[in-house]
């Protein structure tokens, strides 16, 4: 079984308090991109991962393909498989890729054994791994809020336009950017604002870890700032960084202008 576990954004992100399990809530949109991994799940004789593509940090045993697998593995009885990732949505990039992986493996194992795991137990299951995972069981636009893994729906239009993403290559890792906010409550409803048209968003469509991160690394201001003079409706940086997104009105060839940067553009559905 071949599939392929995409990345998301993050439009707008306020991290409202911290919790008391250490954690913060936060209040976010995340938006299903075509940035993409290839994950292939087969039987096999005896228990495999590998990966190739860019170089995942960390033990290969510790990958989140595994978690999932040996997580499922509690529950159920899975024959061995052998589990392959081309892994080439950045890292540590606030794009959600582990995650990405780890959801999409939980779909694929209750794909191939027939498990019958209604897409709630799914996702319950994806929030054991991180705070971010269950969103890519259903892979659709939401509204998220508490951990970041409580979903609503949301009303947004952006549909059909043009979407620009740039790495550049700066590995943050979550810890490092919620450890550098304040938390707070913001002044205005995300969902109020992200149901207005684009054109209206930018300095209320806010994303709480640019202040700190943007202070640190001045890249990540400057690469914004491109994607506005390049003409985008709306740019930000996703999650806790560091890839910035452009949203256009129509296509863009990009790459001439970020010739040193992992880059993907394409149409958002
Ligand atoms: C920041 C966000 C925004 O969407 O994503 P990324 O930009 O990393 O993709 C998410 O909140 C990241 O979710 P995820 O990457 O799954 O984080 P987890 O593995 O659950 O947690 C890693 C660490 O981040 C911190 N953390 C995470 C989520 C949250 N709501 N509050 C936190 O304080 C905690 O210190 C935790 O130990
Ligand atoms: N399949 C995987 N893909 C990417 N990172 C993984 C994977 N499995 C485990 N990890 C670990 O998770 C960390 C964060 O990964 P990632 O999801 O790319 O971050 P972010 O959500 O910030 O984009 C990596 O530094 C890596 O050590």
């Amino acid at each position: 079984m071949l599939l392929f576990p995409n990345a998301k954004i993050n439009i707008g992100l306020n991290i409202v308090e911290k919790r008391p399990d250490g954690f913060h809530n936060i209040e976010s949109c995340f938006y299903p991109v075509g940035w993409s991994d290839a994950l292939e799940v087969t039987l096999a004789e005896t228990f495999s991962f590998h990966a190739d593509g860019i170089s995942i940090p960390g033990n290969a045993s510790d990958n989140l393909c595994i978690r999932a697998y040996e997580m499922l593995a509690k529950d159920y009885h899975l024959s061995p498989v052998k589990i392959h990732l081309l892994k080439t949505v950045p890292i540590g990039a606030g794009l959600g890729g582990g995650s990405a992986d780890a959801a999409f493996t939980i779909k694929a194992l209750n794909q191939l054994f027939d498990l019958g795991i209604s897409v709630d137990e799914q996702e319950q299951y994806a929030r054991r791994i991180g705070s971010d995972c269950a969103f890519f069981i259903r892979n659709k636009p939401v509204y998220c809020f508490e951990k970041g893994d409580q979903f609503d729906t949301i009303d947004i239009s952006i549909s059909g336009k043009w979407i620009v993403l740039v790495n550049p290559g700066i590995h943050i890792s979550t810890v490092e950017a919620y450890s550098g906010v304040v938390a707070k409550r913001s002044a205005e409803d995300l969902r109020t604002i992200l149901s207005q048209p684009i054109s209206e968003w930018k300095g209320h469509v806010k994303n709480d870890f640019e202040a700190t991160l943007f202070a640190k690394y001045p890249l990540l201001a400057e690469t914004k700032e491109k994607l506005y003079s390049l003409g985008a409706e709306y740019a930000a940086m996703s999650g806790s960084g560091s890839t910035l997104f452009g949203i256009f009105e129509g296509e863009l060839n990009a790459k001439p202008h970020f010739p040193d940067f992992r880059l993907w553009q394409g149409i958002l559905k």
